[in-house]
C-alpha cells in the first residue's frame, strides 16, 4: 500500500553528509555480508537437496533379507539426521539473509554518544539487529542490547542501564534519531527527549496497512518499561485505546526472546488474541524483527481443543445474544466469580465414591467395561488416596485389562476370519515396513493383534483420557450443589453438544483435578490481549493451565464489551490475590497514538473519566456528525459518503454494533459499492473497498477511515458508551458518524468544538 513520505529534507547539512557517509559504508559492508551469506545459503540448499535425493533412492530399496533391511535402515536414519542438520543450517542462513536485507535498507534508527567514567566518549548506533564487522566492532547494536535502553529511557546527562553484571552508570552526551530508507537518510535530528515527536509524527501520519508494523524506532519510555520487564510474574497493562498495548507486547516478546535466548523459544510463549483477523493482522511484527511468531490462540479455540466434540460458545455469540437481549444471563456473574473455582476444588476434595459419575466404556452395543465394574474398582483403591490417584490406578489396571482382551481377541474366530479376507492393500497397510521374519513368526496372530487393536482403539483412548468418568455429568452434579438454578440451561445445551463459555473454565478445572491433567508446564510466558473481555474465572483457568508461565495481561476497561470491569488498581489487587502473584505490577498507558488529536478529543468526551486520556498532537479533520431524518434517508447518505471516500488503495471500515446490523447494511450496499462483510471465521482483511464488520471483530484493528451508522437514541442508548468509544477509536485519520432520527444521548456529551455537523434532509 502506498505510504505518504514526510519530512524529507532537501537541504543537507555537513553533519548529515558525514552521517550519510557512515550509512553508505555500513550498508556496503552489510551488502557484502549478504552476498557471502547468500552463497553459503545456496550451497547449503544444494547439499540438502542432494542428500534428500540420495535418501529418497535409498528408501526405495526393497529389502527382503533382514540384514539388508537393518543396514538400509541405519543408512536411512543417518541420511535423515543429515537432512535435518542441513535444513537447520539452511534455516539459520535464511533468517540471517532476512535480517541483512532489512538492515541494508535501514541499518539503524538511533545514535547515542556516551561516556563511562573517564573513558573516551563512545558513539553507538542502534538498529533492529546487531551488525558486527570482521574485526568484531559493533557497527550496529541490537535495540534489545542492555546499552540500547539508554536510547529509549535517557535524557541527556547521567544515565543508568542494566547489564548482566548489575547497574552501570554513564553520561549521555548526545541522542540522535534517523529515518533511513533505501540506504538514504531522509530525516535526522538531535533530541533530548525520550524519542522525539518528529519521527513519531511522520510514522503515525502514514496510511494504515494490512499488517501491524513494529514500533522499534519510536518506542516511548513508558512502553519501554513494559517491554524490558523481566521481574514481574503478573504484569497488568491498562492502556487507553491506541496507547500501543498490542505493539508493546509484541516488542516485549521480541525482547524476551533476545534476553533469554538460551532458555526461551517462541513455542514457549502463548498469546491469547481476540479473533482470527487480529491474529493475522499482528503476524508480521515479530518476523520483521527477525524473530519467529509465538503461538496464538483465541479463548474459544483453546477451550474447543480441550472439549472435543462440543461446540464452545464464542465470545461473539455471547455478545450477540446479549445484544438481542435473549440471553437469560445464565448466572454469568456467579460463573465469572473466582469463588466458583474455589467451590470446584472443595467439591473435588469431598467427592465420595457414590458421587462419582462413572460411565461404561462401550463399543456400540458391546459393553467392554461396565459402570459397576468401574465403581467397584474405584472402591477397591486405598481409601486414603485422592480421587485423582485412584483414577490413575484404575487407568493402569484397565490398560492391562484391555491389553489382555486385545490379545485374546486377536486369535478369536471372528478376527481371524477378518484376517483371512484382507485385501492385498489392507494386508500391506497392516504389515507396514515389517516383513515375514523372525520378528513376526506368526503372521496371522500379528495381523489379528493389529485388527483387534484397531477395534478396541476407542476403548484404549477412553481409558487413556479417563473418559470412564463422565465429566459433564460430574460438573452437572457440582452445579446441582453449587448453583442449582443453572443446571437446566447447562443440560439443555449439552443435549445439542454445546457449552456456554462461562461453563468451560469450572468444568475443565474439575476434569483436570480428577485426572491430574490439562497443565502445560513448558509455556514460560502467557500474554492475554483484550483481557477486559475475560472473566476472572477464565483468567484463573489459564493460569492453572500454564502454571510455569509469567503473565502479561493487557486491557482497557473502557473497551469492555462483555463484562463490567474494576478500576485498574483494584483489578491488580484482585488478580494478584487470585493468581497468587508474588511480584505483581501494573503499568498504565494514558497516551493515545492511533488517532488524530481531533478524533481522540471526540472519543474522550464519550467517557465519564475521558480526561485521563492524553491525545498525541497530530492534527486532522474534525469528526463529522451527519444528521439525517430517518434510517431510509440515512442509508442514502451512507451510500453517498462511502462512495466519496472509497478508493482502490485503502480500506474504509463501516463498523456496526452487531452482526445483524452488519448483515443488513451489507445487503443494502452490496449492489452499488465494493463491500465485503466480515465474520468470525475470516482471517484477513481485503486490500481495498468498504469492509463491514461488527465491533467485536474490529478489536485491536485500525483503519484510515471509520464510518458508523445509525447513531440514534434507540440504537445507541447511554449504556453503550463503551461500544461507541471502541468504534470511534479504530479510526486513525477520519471519522464519520451518521445519525438517523433522534441522536444518541451519548452524542450530547461531546463538546461542540470537537465535531463538525452536517445536516442532510434530502431523500
Ligand atoms: N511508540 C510508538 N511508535 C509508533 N507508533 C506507535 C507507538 N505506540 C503505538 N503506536 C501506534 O499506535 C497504534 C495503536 O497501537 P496498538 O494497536 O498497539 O494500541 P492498543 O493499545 O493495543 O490499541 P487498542 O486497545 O485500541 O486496540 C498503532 O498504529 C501503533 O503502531
Amino acid at each position: 500500500m502506498a505510504k505518504k513520505e514526510k519530512n524529507v529534507n532537501t537541504e543537507i547539512s555537513p553533519e548529515q553528509m558525514k552521517e550519510q557517509h557512515r550509512v553508505d559504508h555500513v550498508v556496503q559492508l552489510i551488502k557484502n555480508r549478504y552476498q557471502t551469506t547468500k552463497e553459503e545459503y545456496e550451497a547449503a540448499h544444494q547439499e540438502t537437496a542432494s542428500v534428500e535425493q540420495n535418501y529418497g533412492q535409498n528408501a526405495k530399496i526393497n529389502t527382503y533379507e533382514i540384514d539388508d533391511q537393518m543396514e538400509t535402515n541405519a543408512e536411512v536414519q543417518q541420511q535423515k539426521a543429515l537432512v535435518s542438520k542441513n535444513i537447520l543450517a539452511e534455516n539459520i542462513l535464511k533468517d540471517q539473509l532476512q535480517v541483512l536485507q532489512t538492515l541494508s535498507d535501514s541499518p539503524y534508527f538511533g545514535r547515542i554518544d556516551i561516556q563511562e567514567d573517564d573513558d573516551q566518549p563512545e558513539t553507538l548506533y542502534i538498529g533492529t539487529a546487531s551488525f558486527i564487522d570482521s574485526d568484531n566492532n559493533f557497527l550496529v547494536y541490537d535495540w534489545r542490547a542492555p546499552i540500547a535502553s539508554i536510547y529509549y529511557n535517557g535524557t541527556l546527562g547521567p544515565v543508568t542501564y542494566q547489564t548482566p553484571m548489575g547497574a552501570q552508570k554513564a553520561d549521555l552526551l548526545k541522542k540522535r534519531q534517523f529515518k533511513i530508507k533505501h540506504g538514504t537518510i531522509q530525516h535526522m535530528f538531535d533530541t533530548n527527549e525520550t524519542v522525539g515527536d518528529d519521527i513519531l509524527q511522520a510514522v503515525l501520519g502514514e496510511h494504515s496497512t494490512a499488517y501491524m508494523q513494529n514500533i522499534v524506532a519510536t518506542i516511548q519510555k513508558e512502553q519501554n518499561a513494559i517491554i524490558r520487564d523481566t521481574e514481574s510474574d503478573l504484569l497488568l497493562v491498562q492502556g487507553v485505546a491506541g496507547s500501543g498495548k498490542t505493539s508493546t507486547i509484541l516488542q516485549r516478546i521480541a525482547f524476551l526472546l533476545y534476553h533469554s535466548r538460551q532458555e526461551l523459544n517462541a513455542d514457549q510463549i502463548v498469546l491469547f488474541s481476540p479473533n482470527l483477523l487480529f491474529s493475522n493482522y499482528i503476524s508480521a511484527v515479530l518476523p520483521s524483527l527477525g524473530e519467529r511468531n509465538m503461538r496464538q490462540v483465541t479463548l474459544a479455540e483453546f477451550f474447543g481443543q480441550r472439549l472435543q466434540g462440543l461446540h464452545v460458545e464464542t465470545l461473539f455469540s455471547r455478545y450477540e445474544s446479549q445484544q438481542r437481549a435473549v440471553a437469560d444471563d445464565d448466572w454469568h456473574s456467579a460463573k465469572s466469580d473466582p469463588a466458583i473455582m474455589q467451590a470446584v476444588k472443595q467439591y473435588y476434595q469431598q467427592l465420595t465414591a457414590s458421587q462419582l459419575q462413572f460411565t461404561a466404556l462401550s463399543l456400540g452395543s458391546e459393553e467392554v467395561i461396565s459402570e459397576n465394574e468401574l465403581r467397584e474398582l474405584y472402591l477397591a483403591q486405598p481409601a486414603t488416596m485422592r480421587p485423582s490417584q485412584k483414577i490413575q490406578r484404575m487407568q493402569k489396571y484397565l490398560h492391562k485389562k484391555i491389553s489382555a482382551i486385545i490379545a485374546t481377541a486377536a486369535n478369536s474366530d471372528q478376527i481371524q476370519a477378518e484376517v483371512a479376507s484382507l485385501t492385498n492393500e489392507e494386508y500391506h497397510d497392516l504389515m507396514g515396513r515389517h516383513e515375514i521374519n523372525q520378528d513376526i513368526p506368526d503372521v496371522a496372530t500379528y495381523l489379528g493383534q493389529k485388527l483387534a487393536e484397531q477395534h478396541y482403539a476407542p476403548i484404549v483412548d477412553g481409558i487413556y483420557n479417563a473418559f470412564f468418568v463422565d465429566f459433564y455429568a460430574q460438573y452437572q452434579a457440582f452445579l446441582r450443589s453449587y448453583l442449582p438454578a443453572a443446571v437446566p440451561a447447562f443440560s439443555h445445551r449439552l443435549e445439542f453438544h454445546q457449552i456456554a463459555l462461562d461453563d468451560c473454565a469450572p468444568l475443565l478445572l474439575l476434569r483436570d483435578l480428577l485426572t491430574e491433567g490439562g497443565q502445560n508446564r513448558s509455556i514460560q510466558h502467557l500474554f492475554v490481549d483484550e483481557m477486559q473481555d475475560y472473566t476472572p474465572t477464565q483468567l484463573l483457568y489459564l493460569q492453572h493451565s500454564f502454571p510455569k508461565a509469567k503473565l502479561t495481561l493487557l486491557g482497557d476497561s473502557e473497551q469492555a464489551l462483555f463484562n463490567p470491569m474494576q478500576a485498574p488498581k483494584e483489578l491488580l489487587t484482585t488478580l494478584a490475590q487470585n493468581l497468587n502473584a508474588k511480584n505483581p505490577r501494573i503499568v498504565q498507558l494514558n497516551k493515545s497514538y492511533r488517532s488524530t488529536q481531533e478524533i481522540t478529543d471526540f472519543m474522550k468526551d464519550l467517557l465519564p473519566d475521558g480526561d485521563e486520556i492524553q491525545s498525541f498532537t497530530r492534527h486532522g479533520d474534525l469528526p463529522e456528525l451527519i444528521i439525517t431524518p430517518d434510517k431510509v434517508r440515512g442509508l442514502t447518505v451512507l451510500q453517498a459518503e462511502l462512495n466519496k471516500i472509497v478508493s482502490d488503495e485503502q480500506v474504509v471500515a463501516l463498523i456496526t454494533k452487531n452482526k445483524t446490523e452488519a448483515t443488513t447494511l451489507y445487503q443494502r450496499l452490496r449492489r452499488g459499492l465494493p463491500v465485503t462483510l466480515l465474520d468470525n471465521a475470516d482471517r484477513s482483511l481485503p486490500e481495498s473497498g468498504v469492509v463491514i464488520l461488527p465491533i467485536y471483530l474490529a478489536k485491536g484493528l485500525e483503519f484510515d477511515d471509520v464510518v458508523a451508522f445509525d447513531i440514534s437514541r434507540d440504537n445507541y442508548p447511554d449504556t453503550t458508551a463503551g461500544i461507541l468509544y471502541t468504534i470511534c477509536s479504530r479510526a486513525m485519520h477520519r471519522l464519520k458518524l451518521i445519525v438517523c432520527g433522534q441522536p444518541s444521548p451519548l452524542l450530547t456529551q461531546i463538546a461542540p468544538e470537537h465535531y463538525q455537523i452536517k445536516r442532510s434532509l434530502t431523500s
